[in-house]
């Protein structure tokens, strides 16, 4: 059992982007099979969630804010595993062979490679970032991207948090999905230097996944036929014993000249 202790500030209504959930904030739940705890007292496991971040989205106009804050590095959602592996991921960039990827809510000021991957014209602040719109440290995706020099091989520490739970104490297979997705896509991007979309997506579940556990998505180009990426990808735990799951994907590279349908807001 894990005791979920009281969220810092007495605020146990966490705002999210267009919804409110009330999350009791002091209760006993089993710990799902390899879950840690986070540090700070805050919990990895449904049933406890962090306050939000400073900048949350309040009104449905404003959405989630458009921010220039990296958030591609450890905050109080992180738990001790996450922040190890994150400093051990970092230290490889030193001499220049990896980069850390950085990420925003809304990116396409900010980061290049995202503006790369906007097929059209932008208008306004550009498009949200999935992954980034959980507005509370540690319910959603938290990860950082790391890229190698020769940008055919991408690897993505990620701690899935509550909030992505599918069965109970266990990773949505969507969730997983996503992030398969999101480093086969930044592998993708590195190699064609453009635009590219995922064309297919083919996922085995091997294990499954622990809400709260912090997992490494490696993925690798596997071979570049014209417009045509075909990658691999395996998630792991940090020490490699645990296979979750393993995929292969298809990214196609697109010209930036077609228009966007039109986001609603
Ligand atoms: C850092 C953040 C990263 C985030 C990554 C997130 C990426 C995404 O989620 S993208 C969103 C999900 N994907 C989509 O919505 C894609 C929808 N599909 C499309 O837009 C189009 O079908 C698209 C762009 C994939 C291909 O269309 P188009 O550019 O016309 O290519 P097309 O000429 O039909 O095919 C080109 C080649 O690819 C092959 N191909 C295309 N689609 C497929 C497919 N699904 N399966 C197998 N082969 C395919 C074709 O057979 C063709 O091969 P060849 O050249 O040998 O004849």
């Amino acid at each position: 059992m894990i005791q979920i202790p009281n969220v810092p500030d007495g605020d146990n209504i966490p705002q999210l982007c267009h919804q409110t959930l009330v999350v009791p904030t002091a209760v006993l739940v089993p710990a799902p099979h390899g879950a840690t705890a986070a540090p700070h007292g805050i919990a990895m496991t449904i049933g406890g969630v962090p306050p939000p971040r400073p900048h949350c989205c309040v009104s449905p106009q404003a959405l989630c804010s458009v921010s220039p804050q990296d958030l591609a590095v450890p905050n109080a959602g992180w738990s001790v595993a996450m922040r190890e592996q994150f400093q051990h991921l970092l230290r490889r960039t030193a001499d220049g062979s990896w980069r850390r990827i950085p990420s925003y809510r809304r990116g396409l000021d900010y980061l290049p490679e995202v503006v790369q991957m906007v097929v059209g014209p932008v208008t306004g602040p550009g498009p949200r970032h999935f992954l980034r719109n959980l507005d509370a440290e540690g319910a959603g995706f938290e990860y950082a991207i790391f890229l190698h020099s020769s940008g055919h091989h991408a690897q993505c520490l990620c701690q899935l948090g509550p909030y992505l739970e599918g069965h109970h104490g266990f990773a949505h297979g969507g969730a997983i999905a996503t992030l398969i997705d999101t480093t086969v896509g930044a592998c993708a991007l590195a190699v064609a230097k453009t635009s590219v979309m995922t064309a297919k997506l083919n996922i085995s579940y091997l294990v499954p996944m622990p809400v709260g556990a912090v997992v490494v998505a490696d993925s690798r180009m596997e071979r570049h036929e014209g417009r045509k990426i075909f990658l691999s990808c395996r998630v792991h735990d940090t020490k490699g014993d645990t296979l979750y799951a393993e995929a292969t994907a298809l990214f196609i590279q697109v010209e930036n000249t077609k228009p966007p349908p039109a986001a609603r807001p």
